[in-house]
């Protein structure tokens, strides 16, 4: 806490009321922030004793106010003599939204320190006096930007010197068809092996067929709840790459392996669960992710790619989709996606602080396996379809009272979970039931207030 905060004084204001015996200060956005930062970490305060004279619940706040100047002496007789009074700075976003527990497939959760963070600096970075919405991506101090989001992202993976790192735009769905106009050509016979296991891989291998050959390397799958054993792949070794799709967010299937190529570059979609865990860079000839789910907000995708593997594109890949043309340019070939690389480096740092990846899978499995335990322990009250060795840490679908869903029962289910403030657990509209998605930013906390609220469901309806 800083100096000029002991000496503040906050107050509740309810509903723009304020308090008749007391005129209220406006505080400055860095002044809230400051107050945030302050109690965002800190689950134990319930109000905000901690700031002399302050006695009221943070629930209760609908805008604080502070009655004297930080840092000046108490006017007591007169506590407006150093107030400023516009009231557009007065009120700031309800402490009632941090009730709320998004469980949403992405865009999902973001960090509350990173929010805070960019709400800080939104209107002025740095003391530049703009915001990161409004800088040249081709200045000076976005240049710092980029390369402080690049150097984090290859210190978290340890992503080796002869890989380049790309921000690019076009989401996961723009590297379905980038990922083949870029490396389909990389052998004479322009064919690609792809392993489908759910929605996005199966939307991978639909549009590389667009651009050469593509192999499905097994017996097509009647339902996504299963990778097919490896020993039984089709691999084809004249292939330029084999495709995999790392984590299904649609079906929850995930891979705890890495699969074997026998020498073929290996290429896969990690937009789900990016970061969530350490990951052998040296494995992949290319990984992207788009960063909306464990990484950052929509807008950039990052490609992580061997440079030898770069210079084989086909000769109708969009300009803006060619990796020689974008890694010489160091993602800055035309604007980037600004303000998203610079959510993503909040949030790598984050991660950083945080312990890494290492430390971001022991959360993750433990926030998973409290959800799959209540799911496997409910004698089938709560289905999940997926098999077990791979059901996905970060998405965990599932369906209630039946195998096939209770429809009434589910509909309940949300309604209930919306009445404790849990949002986002509807399943894809592809598959229906329930999905619970607990990337890196939501908490132990969360996943366990889920956890007690089907438990509570169980009992009650069981
Ligand atoms: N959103 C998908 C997923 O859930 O995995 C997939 O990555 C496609 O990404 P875009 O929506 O960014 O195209
Ligand atoms: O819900 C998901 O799995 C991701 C949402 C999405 O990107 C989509 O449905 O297009």
């Amino acid at each position: 806490m800083s100096a000029s905060m002991v000496r503040a004084t906050v107050r509740a204001v309810s509903k723009r009321r304020i308090l008749p015996t007391r005129a209220a200060l406006t505080l400055t956005p860095a002044a809230v922030n400051q107050v945030r930062m302050l109690l965002q970490d800190k689950p134990e305060y319930t109000s905000i004793d901690s700031i002399p004279f302050a006695r009221y619940p943070l629930r209760k706040w609908n805008c604080i106010a502070i009655t004297n100047t930080p840092g000046k002496p108490r006017n007591k007789r007169n506590p407006s003599s150093n107030l400023t009074k516009s009231t557009s700075e007065r009120h700031i976003p309800t402490m009632e939204q941090k009730t709320i527990i998004n469980f949403g497939a992405g865009p999902a959760k973001l960090p509350q320190s990173v929010l805070c963070q960019a709400q800080k600096e939104l209107v002025n970075y740095g003391g530049l006096g703009i915001s990161v919405l409004e800088m040249s991506h081709r200045s000076a101090d976005f240049s710092k930007i980029l390369s402080k989001t690049e150097s984090l992202l290859r210190e978290l993976l340890n992503i080796p010197d002869n890989y380049k790192v790309m921000f690019l735009q076009g989401g996961g769905s723009g590297q379905f068809s980038a990922v083949p106009l870029n490396l389909i050509g990389l052998k004479e016979d322009k064919c690609a092996d792809y392993i489908v296991t759910g929605t996005w891989s199966e939307k991978a291998a639909k549009e590389a067929e667009k651009y050469g050959k593509v192999n499905v390397v097994h017996p097509k799958l009647d339902s996504y709840t299963k990778i097919p054993e490896p020993c039984t792949w089709n691999l084809n070794p004249a292939a330029s790459y084999v495709y995999y799709c790392s984590n299904e967010t649609v079906h929850g299937v995930e891979y705890n392996f890495v699969p074997e190529t026998n020498g073929v570059v290996l290429v896969s979609d990690m937009s789900s669960n990016f970061l969530s865990r350490p990951v052998d860079v040296s494995k992949y000839g290319l990984i992207f992710a788009g960063a909306q789910k464990n990484v950052g907000c929509a807008g950039v995708t990052v490609v992580i790619v061997r440079e030898d593997l770069i210079g084989h594109t086909l000769n109708e890949c969009p300009v803006v989709f060619d990796y020689k043309v974008q890694a010489s340019n160091n993602s800055l070939y035309n604007t980037p996606p600004v303000f998203s690389i610079y959510i993503m480096g909040l949030v790598l740092e984050w991660i950083h602080n945080n312990g890494g990846t290492a430390a971001m899978e022991t959360l993750n499995k433990q926030k998973s396996s409290m959800i799959y335990d209540i799911i496997s322990s409910s004698s089938g009250f709560y289905v999940c379809p997926v098999d077990e060795a791979c059901r996905s840490r970060m998405n965990v679908p599932f369906r209630v009272g039946k195998k096939e869903g209770d429809e009434a029962l589910e509909k309940k289910f949300l309604e209930g979970a919306s009445q404790r403030g849990m949002i986002g657990l509807k399943g894809h509209r592809s598959v229906g039931g329930m999905r619970a998605s607990l990337y890196n930013a939501v908490t132990v906390e969360d996943a366990e207030a889920l956890a007690t609220y089907m438990k509570d469901f169980l009992k009650e309806h069981q």
